[in-house]
C-alpha cells in the first residue's frame, strides 16, 4: 500500500475532512469551550479514524475490517490531550518531550504553526513541517505489535522556542484497556513468527508507564 499517495489523502479530504476544523486556530481560547469544540472534533475523527484503519489493513494484506475489530472496535478510546510549550529562553538545552513512542494504536495530532515536532529517521532527527489544514499520524505501539512489526511505531520528541509558545493537540486512540493485543494469527507463521508478546492494554501501559520490560 502506498500509504502516501495523493489520492487517499484527497479521498479523506473531499469525503471526510471538512479543512475547516483541522486548523489550530480554531480550538478555543478558553478550557470551558473545549466540550463543545471536542464533541465537534470527535465527530469527524470517528470516520477519520475507521477510513484510516481501512487503509492499514488493507496494508497488511488482511480485510478492512480486521485490523480495526482486533484493537477494539467500536470500543476503541480517543483520549484529547493538550500540550502547551511555552518559551524557553534556552532551546538548545531543554526539549519539550523526550524521546518516545505512543503505546495507543494510532495518533492523530494538529499543532500550531511554531515548529517542533521531530521523527528519528536514519539515526537523525528529522523537523516535520507545519501544513496548514492538515493533521499528522503517528504509527502507535498497539500497531505496531498487531502488524507483527510491519508498521512501526515512530520515535518522536519535540523542541522547544526561544521566543514563541507551541502549542499541540494529539488525539490517542486507544485500544480497551483489558482487550489483549498481539501479532494478528493472519500475519504470523513458521517462518515468520511472533515478535511481541500478547498482553493487554492496560499491562502494557503499565510497564511502559513504569520503564518495565514488556
Ligand atoms: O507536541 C507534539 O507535537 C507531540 C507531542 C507528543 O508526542 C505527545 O504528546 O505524545
Ligand atoms: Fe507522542
Amino acid at each position: 500500500m502506498k500509504i502516501d499517495s495523493p489520492t487517499w489523502v484527497d479521498v479523506l479530504y473531499q469525503n471526510i475532512w471538512p479543512p475547516h476544523i483541522v486548523n489550530y486556530n480554531n480550538w478555543p481560547q478558553n478550557p470551558p469551550e473545549y466540550r463543545k469544540a471536542n464533541d465537534e472534533y470527535c465527530k469527524y475523527l470517528v470516520p477519520l479514524v475507521d477510513r484510516l484503519f481501512e487503509y492499514l489493513s488493507t496494508g497488511l494484506d488482511l480485510e478492512k475490517n480486521v485490523l480495526k475489530e482486533a484493537l477494539g472496535g467500536e470500543n476503541m478510546t480517543m483520549l484529547l490531550k493538550i500540550n502547551y510549550y511555552p518559551p524557553c529562553p534556552r532551546p538548545d538545552l531543554a526539549l519539550g518531550v523526550a524521546p518516545h513512542t505512543d503505546m495507543c494504536t494510532v495518533t492523530l495530532l494538529v499543532p500550531n504553526d511554531v515548529p517542533g515536532l521531530q521523527i528519528l529517521k536514519d539515526d537523525h532527527w528529522i523537523d516535520v513541517k507545519y501544513n496548514p489544514n492538515s493533521i499528522i499520524m503517528n504509527i502507535g505501539d498497539q500497531l505496531e505489535i498487531s502488524s507483527n512489526g510491519k508498521y512501526k511505531s515512530v520515535l518522536h520528541r519535540t523542541t522547544v522556542n526561544k521566543d514563541r509558545t507551541r502549542m499541540s493537540w494529539p488525539v490517542f486512540c486507544e485500544p480497551p484497556e483489558d482487550l489483549v493485543i498481539g501479532p494478528l494469527p493472519q500475519l504470523i507463521s513458521v517462518e515468520n513468527p511472533a515478535k511481541f508478546k500478547s498482553k493487554n492494554y492496560k499491562d502494557y501501559a503499565y510497564c511502559k508507564l513504569n520503564k518495565i520490560p514488556q
